[in-house]
Order: structure tokens, then sequence, then C-alpha cells
């Protein structure tokens, strides 16, 4: 960044998580990810140097490791005038969802991440005129634990996002609650991801998002949220998917266009452009492979269908890599809490402990290597419980990073194009994938998630699952089917 160029005027607020706020250049293919902070709970400046800096370290020893090159962009800390950020700040915060405002853009480092506007991805930097389509999906855990420290039965058939849906809508986070289950995305069988896209695509929540030229068009469930209808977003999505049955308009268009969205989504999700190494990690251990609570799997038992077998990923494609690197939560929370007071215990008999123990970082090659040992065999000793944290911090960040698919179409002459190629009905997409949002998560952040999780599963458990068992006949007769019903338009 040229310090003595920086306008805000440049910049236009993005989009924002739980943490974080990105703001893009208006013609550059960059963004500023700047920390957020509860008011009054403001770091010190040499602080939150360190805790980005360990993102990037993190992202470079790590996940670039795990994930593969191509996959990860670690992006670099950049020191900004306080005016420029100040300015920024004052311009960007009427565009903020109410939703996201009890937290303050950091305004007083100066410091903030600067990446490559995955949304408009082609050559790091300068936009292109091609116009570029970029689908966002956070697809969370992909498995259900194996563990034999879970004690919830209820564990071992419904996975945690299904579970958890229940919650959020009791507690008023979302509306409704959704069909998808990210065991179908993770599955591997092309009907089974197709539901799981088309599930994302009728409820978002913060799952999904679409952008057009950088723009967001579709998804991101809140007071921002520009459209919410497919007849919308199949207009916005002709230029890329024309139909081959040769309908411009009405229902039927509607429906063939989103349809090949969702069938260039799988079928990029399903390829393999890392040429990277492949990961060190094998953790071969499975749960089941559909859960109970996926309308999917659901409708095909009521069918005496068989679910179709898990075909299995790619091993060089991202689902794949990210399902490995979240399979590392080997013990689950429940076997992993006590591993988690054994630190606590010694790190009160040993507080100056903490920086040996690489708790708060650096994350350099040597956290990595720790990060190897999948053994569960607990020898009592701290430094076992150290590891098993350690990789549990690491699984939960991949349960959380969202994937950025970027596509558009191909010049007439290819040749300068290096990126795979999708074929669509209209013309061959050029595509690229990445991985975003991969901070490691707090160590500190384990007695809540160890909290979350009972009232997750004891939440479902007592209402929708004693519910379930009392209306089965019902439910059964009433056929809730999985195909999936367009919206009227
Ligand atoms: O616990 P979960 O599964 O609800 O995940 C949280 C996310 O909620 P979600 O369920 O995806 O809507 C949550 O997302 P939202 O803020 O709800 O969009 C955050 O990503 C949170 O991570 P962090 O605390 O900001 O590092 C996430 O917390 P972590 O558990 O990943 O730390
Ligand atoms: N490099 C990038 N290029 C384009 N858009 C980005 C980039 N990084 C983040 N974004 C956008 O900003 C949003 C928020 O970023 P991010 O997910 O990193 O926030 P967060 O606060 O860390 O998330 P969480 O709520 O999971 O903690 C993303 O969902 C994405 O739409």
């Amino acid at each position: 960044m040229e310090e003595g160029k920086m306008d805000e005027n440049e910049w236009g607020y993005h989009g924002e998580g739980n943490k974080s706020l990105v703001v893009a250049h208006a013609q550059r293919c960059v963004v500023l990810r700047f920390l957020k902070f509860p008011p009054n709970r403001k770091k010190s400046s040499e602080e939150i140097f360190q805790h980005l800096q360990n993102i990037v370290d993190f992202g470079k020893n790590v996940m670039k490791e795990f994930l593969g090159e191509n996959y990860v962009h670690c992006g670099e800390v950049v020191q900004l005038p306080l005016e420029f950020v100040k300015q920024l700040c004052l311009k960007i915060q009427s565009e903020r969802p109410e939703s996201r405002c009890d937290k303050d853009l950091d305004t007083l480092s100066g410091y903030a991440m600067c990446l490559p506007n995955l949304t408009r991805l082609q050559t790091y930097r300068f936009a292109e005129h091609r116009p570029i389509l970029c689908v966002e999906i956070k697809p969370k855990c992909g498995f259900i634990p194996f563990s034999s420290d879970v004690t919830h039965e209820m564990k071992h058939k419904v996975c945690r996002y299904c579970m958890h849906q229940h919650l959020k809508v009791a507690t008023g986070k979302w509306k409704q609650i959704s069909k998808y289950c990210p065991l179908d995305l993770y599955s591997g069988n092309k009907q089974r991801m197709h539901f799981a896209l088309k599930s994302l695509l009728q409820e978002s929540q913060n799952n999904l998002k679409i952008f057009k030229n950088g723009e967001l068009i579709y998804g991101c469930g809140d007071a921002r949220s520009p459209v919410a209808d497919w007849r919308e977003l199949a207009h916005h999505l002709k230029p890329f998917f024309f139909p081959s049955n040769g309908l411009a308009s009405g229902p039927h268009c509607t429906r063939a266009v989103i349809r090949e969205l969702v069938h260039v989504i799988t079928r990029v999700l399903l390829s393999s452009s890392d040429k990277g190494r492949v990961s060190a990690l094998r953790p071969g251990l499975w749960g089941p492979r559909v859960c109970e609570a996926s309308p999917f799997s659901r409708s095909l038992r009521r069918q005496g269908k068989n679910t179709p077998e898990r075909s299995g990923l790619p091993k060089g494609c991202l689902l794949y890599k990210t399902l490995q690197v979240q399979m590392l939560d080997l013990l689950d929370i429940e076997g992993l809490y006590p591993l988690y007071n054994r630190i606590e215990r010694y790190l009160e008999e040993f507080p100056e402990q903490r920086k040996t123990l690489q708790i708060d970082g650096p994350y350099d090659e040597a956290f990595y290597q720790k990060l190897l040992d999948l053994s569960t065999e607990d020898d009592g000793t701290v430094a076992f419980a150290l590891t098993k944290v350690q990789q549990y911090r690491v699984a939960m960040t991949a349960k959380d990073c969202s994937i950025m698919i970027a596509l558009s179409p191909c010049l007439q002459d290819t040749s300068s194009d290096q990126r795979p190629v999708v074929p669509s009905s209209r013309s061959r997409l050029a595509f690229s994938v990445s991985v975003l949002d991969l901070d490691l998560k707090p160590y500190e952040s384990i007695p809540h998630q160890y909290k979350l999780d009972s009232k997750i599963v004891n939440y479902y458990s007592k209402t929708v699952h004693a519910k379930d068992d009392a209306v089965v006949p019902t439910r059964l007769k009433e056929s809730e089917d999985c195909t999936l019903v367009l919206h009227k338009v």
C-alpha cells in the first residue's frame, strides 16, 4: 500500500463476518480485511499486528501445506494511514448490516490484511473485462464424529449442522430450517451434491453468497440481502448459462439456468485443479456416511432405497482436503475437553510455559509438524493433550472456512487462459477455486465449544427428535419429498 495515496473513496464495503470486515478496491482486484472488536474491548496496536501476522503465518505454514498452494491466498499485513481508516470506517458504516454492528472496525491500530479480491480473481491485481460470477460456500462440518468419547448417541446419527439448525431457528437467528446437509455436499455423489446446492440456493443463510463482477447479487440472509428470488438470480446468470433448451424466459428458463449453475458448481467442486503435493493427513476413520436428518436420505429411506454410497471425493479436490483437515478433530469436543483442562492445570502451575507450548503462535514449520501425529493413545502427558488441542483448533478452522468459486467465460483464444475450464451450455467457463477465512480458532474458545455442543444436542434430542418419534406415521404419509420444487416465479 502506498501510504500517501490511500483514498477512502476508492474503496467500498464488501462484506463482513463475526470477526472481520472487508472492503474492496473499486478498480484493482484487492481487498482490505480489518479486524473487528466489541466496543471497549480494544487491543493494542502491537497485539493487532501480531494477531494479523499469525493469520498470515498460519495460512502459509499450515493451511497451504494441508490444502495446497493454489487454493490458499495468505495475503500480507499492511499498515495504513490512520486518517484513511477513520474516514473509511465512517464511509461504510451505513452499509453494514445491523446484525453485525455489535462489533466495531479496528480504526486505532492502522493494521489490516491485504488480499486478492477472490470475487474478481482473474489475474491478481487487475480486473479483466470479462464478466465474473463468484459463488461463495461455507460448507461447515462434513462428517459425523467417529470418536468413542461421544456420549450422546444422537451425535452418531445426525450431523452437527442439521442439529444446530433447530437451535438457530428457535433462537431467532434464522427463520427456517434449511434442507442443506453438509454430508450431502461432501458425499462426492453428484445427485446428493445437486440436492445440497439447490438447498443452499433455497435457504442460503450465511452458507451461500453469489457475486457478479464483485457485487453481491444473492444470499446473505439479512437486511442487506439484495435478492431472494430465483427469477432475478436467473436473469443475472443468463450471460453465463443461457439454457441449451433454447428458452429465453419464463419458469422453465429459470429452472434450466439454476440447474446449470448447480451442475457447473458440482463439477468444479469435484475437480482437482491443485497440482500441489498430496496432503500428509490420512485420518482413515469414517463415521456414518449419511446424516439421518438430511431430507435427501430420509426420502430415499422412505422409498425403501439405500442411500447412495459416499462415492468418494477425488483426492485432489478442495472439499476432500478440507474434510481431511476437519477430521483432525479425532476425539470430538467431548474427548478433547478433558485434555484442554489438563493443559489449563499445567498452565496454572507453570504460566510461563504458555509461550513454549506455542498456544498463541508462532504458527511455524514446527507447529505444523506436530499436527501430523494422529495417534489417539493418551499417555497422560501434557504433550499429548497439546497436540490434540492444536489439532482440534485447526479442525475447527476448516469447519468454518468458505470456498470461493470464480467463473468467467473463456476467451476465443483460450491459449492465453491458463486456468482450468468447465463446460456449460452457453460457453466454456474458466474457473478458479480458493478458500478463505482460515484464521486459527482461539484456544480460549474450547470451553464455549464444549457448552455449545451440549446445548445443540440437548435441544435437538429433547424437542425435535422427541417430536419426530411421536409423529412418525403422519410424517411418513406426508411424503416430504426431497425432489426440490422450484420457487414459483
Ligand atoms: O459454532 P458455529 O458452528 O455456529 O460457527 C460459528 C459461525 O456460525 P454459523 O453456525 O456458521 O452460523 C459464525 O458465523 P456467523 O457469525 O454466524 O456468520 C462464526 O463464523 C463463528 O466463528 P468466529 O467465532 O467468528 O471465529 C463460528 O464459530 P466457531 O464455532 O467456528 O468458532
Ligand atoms: N479475499 C477476499 N476476497 C473477496 N471477498 C472476501 C475475501 N475475504 C473475505 N471476503 C468476503 O468477506 C466476508 C467476510 O470475511 P470473513 O469470512 O473472512 O469474515 P470473518 O469475520 O472472519 O468470518 P466469521 O464470521 O466466519 O468469523 C466473506 O464472507 C466474503 O464474502
